[in-house]
Protein backbone atom coordinates (compact mmCIF):
# COMPACT_ATOMS: atom_id res chain seq x y z
CA UNK A 1 0.00 0.00 0.00
CA UNK A 2 1.29 3.49 -1.00
CA UNK A 3 1.62 5.78 2.00
CA UNK A 4 3.20 8.15 0.29
CA UNK A 5 1.92 12.02 -0.53
CA UNK A 6 0.43 12.63 -4.20
CA UNK A 7 1.00 15.88 -5.24
CA UNK A 8 -2.15 18.40 -6.34
CA UNK A 9 -2.14 18.01 -10.14
CA UNK A 10 -3.33 14.03 -9.09
CA UNK A 11 -6.79 15.72 -8.55
CA UNK A 12 -7.25 15.88 -12.41
CA UNK A 13 -6.53 12.27 -12.77
CA UNK A 14 -8.58 9.34 -14.09
CA UNK A 15 -8.30 6.67 -11.24
CA UNK A 16 -8.85 3.02 -12.24
CA UNK A 17 -11.52 0.85 -10.48
CA UNK A 18 -10.48 -2.49 -11.74
CA UNK A 19 -12.85 -5.83 -11.58
CA UNK A 20 -12.22 -9.15 -10.18
CA UNK A 21 -12.75 -12.87 -10.97
CA UNK A 22 -13.17 -15.52 -8.18
CA UNK A 23 -11.21 -18.27 -9.63
CA UNK A 24 -12.61 -20.68 -6.82
CA UNK A 25 -15.18 -20.12 -4.51
CA UNK A 26 -16.04 -22.85 -1.73
CA UNK A 27 -18.33 -21.63 1.10
CA UNK A 28 -17.33 -23.54 4.47
CA UNK A 29 -20.10 -22.51 6.66
CA UNK A 30 -22.49 -19.71 7.99
CA UNK A 31 -21.96 -17.00 10.58
CA UNK A 32 -24.38 -16.78 13.31
CA UNK A 33 -25.26 -13.01 11.47
CA UNK A 34 -26.11 -15.02 8.23
CA UNK A 35 -22.83 -14.22 6.31
CA UNK A 36 -21.47 -17.21 4.56
CA UNK A 37 -18.07 -18.29 5.35
CA UNK A 38 -15.74 -18.21 2.10
CA UNK A 39 -12.37 -19.51 1.01
CA UNK A 40 -11.98 -17.86 -2.21
CA UNK A 41 -8.88 -16.70 -4.84
CA UNK A 42 -9.47 -13.21 -6.32
CA UNK A 43 -7.32 -12.39 -9.28
CA UNK A 44 -8.01 -8.62 -10.78
CA UNK A 45 -8.90 -8.56 -14.44
CA UNK A 46 -7.53 -5.00 -16.90
CA UNK A 47 -10.99 -3.89 -17.20
CA UNK A 48 -11.54 -0.91 -15.39
CA UNK A 49 -14.61 1.81 -14.09
CA UNK A 50 -12.61 5.13 -14.35
CA UNK A 51 -13.18 7.51 -11.59
CA UNK A 52 -12.28 11.15 -11.65
CA UNK A 53 -12.52 13.73 -7.74
CA UNK A 54 -13.52 17.22 -8.41
CA UNK A 55 -12.69 19.11 -5.31
CA UNK A 56 -15.30 21.69 -4.42
CA UNK A 57 -15.08 23.95 -1.28
CA UNK A 58 -18.23 23.55 0.14
CA UNK A 59 -17.85 20.49 1.93
CA UNK A 60 -20.09 18.49 0.06
CA UNK A 61 -19.88 14.65 -1.56
CA UNK A 62 -21.80 14.66 -4.92
CA UNK A 63 -22.07 12.23 -8.18
CA UNK A 64 -21.38 14.76 -11.25
CA UNK A 65 -23.85 11.96 -12.80
CA UNK A 66 -25.46 9.41 -10.69
CA UNK A 67 -25.93 6.32 -12.77
CA UNK A 68 -29.14 4.73 -13.69
CA UNK A 69 -30.55 3.00 -10.99
CA UNK A 70 -29.06 3.48 -8.67
CA UNK A 71 -30.04 6.39 -5.95
CA UNK A 72 -26.82 9.00 -5.52
CA UNK A 73 -27.21 8.24 -1.37
CA UNK A 74 -26.42 4.68 -2.17
CA UNK A 75 -23.97 4.75 -4.62
CA UNK A 76 -20.84 3.03 -3.10
CA UNK A 77 -18.65 5.71 -4.30
CA UNK A 78 -20.36 8.48 -2.60
CA UNK A 79 -20.84 5.60 0.79
CA UNK A 80 -17.34 5.31 0.90
CA UNK A 81 -16.35 9.35 0.78
CA UNK A 82 -18.86 10.09 3.34
CA UNK A 83 -17.55 7.42 5.38
CA UNK A 84 -14.04 8.06 5.23
CA UNK A 85 -15.38 12.27 6.20
CA UNK A 86 -17.10 10.95 9.41
CA UNK A 87 -14.06 8.87 10.35
CA UNK A 88 -11.01 11.14 9.48
CA UNK A 89 -13.47 14.12 10.67
CA UNK A 90 -12.60 16.47 7.79
CA UNK A 91 -14.69 19.56 6.02
CA UNK A 92 -13.25 18.60 2.57
CA UNK A 93 -15.69 18.17 -0.47
CA UNK A 94 -16.02 16.30 -3.66
CA UNK A 95 -17.49 15.95 -6.87
CA UNK A 96 -17.12 12.01 -8.11
CA UNK A 97 -17.05 11.26 -11.57
CA UNK A 98 -17.54 7.48 -12.56
CA UNK A 99 -16.99 6.04 -16.10
CA UNK A 100 -18.94 3.03 -15.55
CA UNK A 101 -17.54 0.00 -18.28
CA UNK A 102 -18.20 -2.92 -15.65
CA UNK A 103 -21.53 -4.33 -15.87
CA UNK A 104 -23.31 -4.14 -12.51
CA UNK A 105 -24.85 -7.26 -10.17
CA UNK A 106 -22.06 -9.68 -12.55
CA UNK A 107 -19.84 -10.53 -10.02
CA UNK A 108 -17.15 -8.99 -11.33
CA UNK A 109 -17.17 -6.23 -8.06
CA UNK A 110 -17.44 -2.98 -10.03
CA UNK A 111 -19.49 -1.56 -6.82
CA UNK A 112 -17.00 -3.15 -4.39
CA UNK A 113 -13.87 -1.58 -6.57
CA UNK A 114 -15.57 2.12 -7.21
CA UNK A 115 -15.90 2.00 -3.23
CA UNK A 116 -12.27 0.90 -2.89
CA UNK A 117 -10.51 3.56 -5.52
CA UNK A 118 -12.71 6.25 -3.79
CA UNK A 119 -11.50 5.22 -0.09
CA UNK A 120 -7.66 4.34 -1.45
CA UNK A 121 -7.29 7.78 -3.54
CA UNK A 122 -9.46 10.25 -1.24
CA UNK A 123 -7.27 9.29 2.02
CA UNK A 124 -4.49 10.71 -0.37
CA UNK A 125 -5.79 13.50 -2.07
CA UNK A 126 -7.12 14.68 1.11
CA UNK A 127 -3.91 13.83 3.00
CA UNK A 128 -5.25 11.76 5.95
CA UNK A 129 -2.76 9.07 6.36
CA UNK A 130 -4.89 6.54 7.40
CA UNK A 131 -3.18 3.16 7.37
CA UNK A 132 -4.46 0.53 4.69
CA UNK A 133 -5.90 -2.03 7.45
CA UNK A 134 -8.16 1.15 8.62
CA UNK A 135 -9.65 1.42 5.14
CA UNK A 136 -10.18 -2.17 4.77
CA UNK A 137 -11.92 -2.63 7.70
CA UNK A 138 -14.22 1.16 6.88
CA UNK A 139 -13.84 -0.82 3.15
CA UNK A 140 -15.74 -4.31 4.70
CA UNK A 141 -18.39 -1.70 6.12
CA UNK A 142 -19.42 -1.42 2.72
CA UNK A 143 -19.02 -4.99 1.48
CA UNK A 144 -17.87 -8.38 1.37
CA UNK A 145 -15.81 -7.87 -1.61
CA UNK A 146 -13.93 -4.05 -1.02
CA UNK A 147 -10.93 -5.01 1.03
CA UNK A 148 -9.40 -7.04 -1.53
CA UNK A 149 -9.93 -3.73 -4.20
CA UNK A 150 -8.23 -2.09 -0.93
CA UNK A 151 -5.49 -4.73 -0.41
CA UNK A 152 -4.13 -4.28 -4.00
CA UNK A 153 -3.13 -7.84 -5.32
CA UNK A 154 -3.83 -11.49 -5.72
CA UNK A 155 -5.67 -13.01 -2.83
CA UNK A 156 -6.43 -16.31 -0.92
CA UNK A 157 -9.33 -14.76 0.86
CA UNK A 158 -10.97 -16.40 3.92
CA UNK A 159 -13.70 -14.97 5.91
CA UNK A 160 -16.68 -13.49 4.55
CA UNK A 161 -13.46 -12.34 1.96
CA UNK A 162 -12.03 -10.37 5.02
CA UNK A 163 -9.29 -12.34 5.53
CA UNK A 164 -6.27 -12.30 3.00
CA UNK A 165 -2.98 -13.95 1.92
CA UNK A 166 -1.17 -12.60 -1.31
CA UNK A 167 -0.69 -15.17 -4.47
CA UNK A 168 0.64 -15.20 -7.42
CA UNK A 169 -0.78 -16.91 -10.12
CA UNK A 170 -0.29 -17.10 -13.79
CA UNK A 171 -1.51 -13.83 -15.73
CA UNK A 172 -3.48 -15.41 -18.42
CA UNK A 173 -5.94 -14.22 -21.25
CA UNK A 174 -9.50 -14.59 -20.26
CA UNK A 175 -12.75 -14.87 -22.34
CA UNK A 176 -15.74 -13.23 -20.17
CA UNK A 177 -19.42 -13.39 -21.06
CA UNK A 178 -21.95 -11.78 -19.93
CA UNK A 179 -25.07 -12.99 -19.95
CA UNK A 180 -28.05 -10.60 -20.39
CA UNK A 181 -29.60 -11.38 -16.33
CA UNK A 182 -29.07 -9.49 -13.07
CA UNK A 183 -27.71 -11.96 -9.91
CA UNK A 184 -28.62 -10.59 -6.77
CA UNK A 185 -25.99 -11.86 -4.37
CA UNK A 186 -28.53 -12.54 -1.42
CA UNK A 187 -30.84 -14.30 -3.03
CA UNK A 188 -28.20 -16.98 -3.51
CA UNK A 189 -26.99 -17.04 -0.41
CA UNK A 190 -30.29 -17.49 1.24
CA UNK A 191 -31.34 -20.61 -1.78
CA UNK A 192 -31.81 -23.46 0.72
CA UNK A 193 -30.21 -25.89 -1.65
CA UNK A 194 -26.87 -23.87 -1.69
CA UNK A 195 -23.93 -25.98 -0.40
CA UNK A 196 -23.35 -24.61 2.88
CA UNK A 197 -20.42 -27.11 3.53
CA UNK A 198 -17.43 -27.53 1.41
CA UNK A 199 -14.75 -29.06 3.25
CA UNK A 200 -11.77 -26.16 4.15
CA UNK A 201 -9.04 -27.13 1.12
CA UNK A 202 -5.41 -25.45 0.74
CA UNK A 203 -3.67 -23.16 -1.45
CA UNK A 204 -1.92 -26.24 -3.16
CA UNK A 205 -5.26 -28.14 -3.89
CA UNK A 206 -6.20 -24.96 -5.56
CA UNK A 207 -2.93 -24.54 -7.59
CA UNK A 208 -3.03 -28.98 -8.21
CA UNK A 209 -6.92 -27.92 -9.75
CA UNK A 210 -9.62 -27.62 -7.31
CA UNK A 211 -11.50 -24.89 -8.35
CA UNK A 212 -15.05 -25.35 -8.21
CA UNK A 213 -17.33 -22.15 -7.22
CA UNK A 214 -20.34 -23.93 -4.58
CA UNK A 215 -22.79 -21.13 -6.18
CA UNK A 216 -22.74 -22.54 -9.65
CA UNK A 217 -25.26 -24.65 -9.32
CA UNK A 218 -27.60 -22.65 -7.76
CA UNK A 219 -26.60 -20.21 -9.97
CA UNK A 220 -27.32 -22.24 -13.05
CA UNK A 221 -30.43 -23.60 -12.02
CA UNK A 222 -32.08 -20.39 -11.64
CA UNK A 223 -30.30 -18.23 -14.46
CA UNK A 224 -30.64 -19.67 -17.75
CA UNK A 225 -28.15 -17.35 -19.81
CA UNK A 226 -25.91 -18.53 -17.35
CA UNK A 227 -26.19 -21.98 -18.11
CA UNK A 228 -26.29 -21.56 -21.76
CA UNK A 229 -23.09 -18.98 -21.49
CA UNK A 230 -21.55 -21.97 -19.75
CA UNK A 231 -22.22 -24.21 -22.66
CA UNK A 232 -21.28 -21.74 -25.23
CA UNK A 233 -17.59 -21.00 -23.40
CA UNK A 234 -16.10 -24.58 -22.67
CA UNK A 235 -16.35 -25.22 -26.49
CA UNK A 236 -13.07 -23.13 -26.05
CA UNK A 237 -11.67 -23.53 -22.79
CA UNK A 238 -13.32 -24.73 -19.00
CA UNK A 239 -15.72 -22.03 -18.43
CA UNK A 240 -16.46 -21.09 -14.49
CA UNK A 241 -18.77 -19.04 -12.72
CA UNK A 242 -17.01 -15.58 -10.92
CA UNK A 243 -19.01 -15.61 -7.09
CA UNK A 244 -22.71 -15.29 -7.67
CA UNK A 245 -21.95 -14.67 -11.34
CA UNK A 246 -23.87 -13.70 -13.77
CA UNK A 247 -20.37 -13.56 -15.23
CA UNK A 248 -18.75 -16.62 -16.58
CA UNK A 249 -15.44 -16.72 -17.58
CA UNK A 250 -12.96 -19.10 -19.31
CA UNK A 251 -8.50 -18.73 -19.30
CA UNK A 252 -6.47 -19.05 -22.00
CA UNK A 253 -2.27 -19.31 -21.84
CA UNK A 254 -2.39 -17.61 -26.01
CA UNK A 255 -3.50 -14.65 -27.09
CA UNK A 256 -4.19 -15.79 -30.13
CA UNK A 257 -6.82 -18.73 -29.19
CA UNK A 258 -8.42 -16.35 -26.31
CA UNK A 259 -8.95 -14.01 -29.35
CA UNK A 260 -10.37 -16.51 -31.87
CA UNK A 261 -13.08 -17.33 -29.01
CA UNK A 262 -13.84 -13.71 -28.15
CA UNK A 263 -14.82 -13.55 -31.63
CA UNK A 264 -16.99 -16.76 -31.94
CA UNK A 265 -19.04 -15.76 -29.15
CA UNK A 266 -19.40 -11.87 -29.46
CA UNK A 267 -22.60 -12.31 -32.34
CA UNK A 268 -24.61 -14.10 -29.11
CA UNK A 269 -23.11 -12.41 -26.56
CA UNK A 270 -22.15 -9.56 -24.65
CA UNK A 271 -18.13 -10.18 -24.70
CA UNK A 272 -15.21 -9.34 -23.08
CA UNK A 273 -11.26 -10.07 -23.95
CA UNK A 274 -9.39 -9.23 -20.74
CA UNK A 275 -6.06 -10.34 -18.96
CA UNK A 276 -5.80 -11.43 -15.72
CA UNK A 277 -3.02 -9.43 -13.43
CA UNK A 278 -2.10 -9.50 -10.09
CA UNK A 279 -1.20 -6.00 -9.08
CA UNK A 280 -4.45 -4.09 -9.49
CA UNK A 281 -4.20 -1.40 -11.71
CA UNK A 282 -5.12 0.88 -9.25
CA UNK A 283 -2.06 -0.15 -7.04
CA UNK A 284 0.11 -0.03 -10.97
CA UNK A 285 -0.71 3.24 -11.17
CA UNK A 286 0.15 4.61 -7.79
CA UNK A 287 3.27 3.23 -7.81
CA UNK A 288 4.33 3.75 -11.14
CA UNK A 289 3.08 7.56 -11.37
CA UNK A 290 4.65 10.62 -11.45
CA UNK A 291 2.60 11.92 -9.31
CA UNK A 292 3.59 10.25 -6.47
CA UNK A 293 6.51 12.34 -5.02
C1 LIG B 1 -19.97 -13.70 -3.44
C2 LIG B 1 -18.95 -12.66 -3.64
C3 LIG B 1 -17.57 -13.33 -3.83
O1 LIG B 1 -16.60 -12.44 -4.22
O2 LIG B 1 -19.07 -11.89 -4.81
P1 LIG B 1 -20.12 -11.27 -5.85
O3 LIG B 1 -20.67 -12.33 -6.72
O4 LIG B 1 -21.20 -10.53 -5.13
O5 LIG B 1 -19.27 -10.33 -6.64
C4 LIG B 1 -18.87 -11.71 -2.45
O6 LIG B 1 -18.40 -12.31 -1.29
C5 LIG B 1 -20.12 -10.92 -2.17
O7 LIG B 1 -19.67 -9.67 -1.76
P2 LIG B 1 -20.57 -8.35 -1.89
O8 LIG B 1 -21.17 -8.28 -3.26
O9 LIG B 1 -19.73 -7.21 -1.44
O10 LIG B 1 -21.69 -8.73 -0.90
P3 LIG B 1 -22.37 -7.87 0.24
O11 LIG B 1 -22.93 -6.63 -0.37
O12 LIG B 1 -21.45 -7.78 1.40
O13 LIG B 1 -23.57 -8.89 0.62
C6 LIG B 1 -24.75 -9.03 -0.12
C7 LIG B 1 -25.60 -10.07 0.59
O14 LIG B 1 -25.10 -11.38 0.31
C8 LIG B 1 -25.07 -12.20 1.48
N1 LIG B 1 -23.68 -12.64 1.74
C9 LIG B 1 -22.64 -11.98 1.18
C10 LIG B 1 -21.35 -12.40 1.37
C11 LIG B 1 -21.14 -13.53 2.21
N2 LIG B 1 -19.92 -13.99 2.44
N3 LIG B 1 -22.19 -14.17 2.76
C12 LIG B 1 -23.47 -13.75 2.53
O15 LIG B 1 -24.41 -14.35 3.04
C13 LIG B 1 -25.64 -11.37 2.60
O16 LIG B 1 -27.01 -11.69 2.69
C14 LIG B 1 -25.55 -9.94 2.10
O17 LIG B 1 -26.60 -9.17 2.57
N1 LIG C 1 -20.80 2.61 -8.04
C1 LIG C 1 -21.55 1.50 -8.18
N2 LIG C 1 -21.32 0.68 -9.20
C2 LIG C 1 -22.05 -0.46 -9.35
N3 LIG C 1 -23.05 -0.84 -8.53
C3 LIG C 1 -23.32 -0.05 -7.50
C4 LIG C 1 -22.59 1.15 -7.27
N4 LIG C 1 -23.06 1.70 -6.18
C5 LIG C 1 -24.06 0.91 -5.71
N5 LIG C 1 -24.21 -0.16 -6.52
C6 LIG C 1 -25.19 -1.28 -6.30
O1 LIG C 1 -24.46 -2.49 -6.05
C7 LIG C 1 -25.04 -3.59 -6.75
C8 LIG C 1 -23.95 -4.64 -7.05
O2 LIG C 1 -23.14 -4.13 -8.02
P1 LIG C 1 -21.76 -4.76 -8.52
O3 LIG C 1 -20.69 -4.52 -7.51
O4 LIG C 1 -21.48 -4.25 -9.87
O5 LIG C 1 -22.08 -6.30 -8.63
P2 LIG C 1 -21.41 -7.59 -8.10
O6 LIG C 1 -21.31 -7.48 -6.59
O7 LIG C 1 -22.30 -8.69 -8.54
O8 LIG C 1 -20.08 -7.68 -8.76
C9 LIG C 1 -25.65 -2.94 -7.99
O9 LIG C 1 -26.75 -3.67 -8.46
C10 LIG C 1 -26.09 -1.55 -7.51
O10 LIG C 1 -27.41 -1.55 -7.04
Amino acid sequence: MIQKQINRSAWAERWPAPAKLNLMLRITGQRSDGYHLLQTVFQFIDLCDWITFHPVDDGRVSLLKPMPGVPEEDDLTIRAAKLLKMEAGCEHGVCIEVEKNLPMGGGLGGGSSDAATTLVVLNQLWNLRLPMEKLMELGLSLGADVPVFIYGYSAWAEGVGEKLEKINIPEQWIVVIKPDCHVDTKEIFLAKNLTRDSKSITIADFIAGQNQNDCLGVVSERYQFVKDALVDLSEFSEARLTGTGACVFAQFDSEEVAASAYRSLQGKWRVYLVRGVNESPLFSKLRNGSYIS
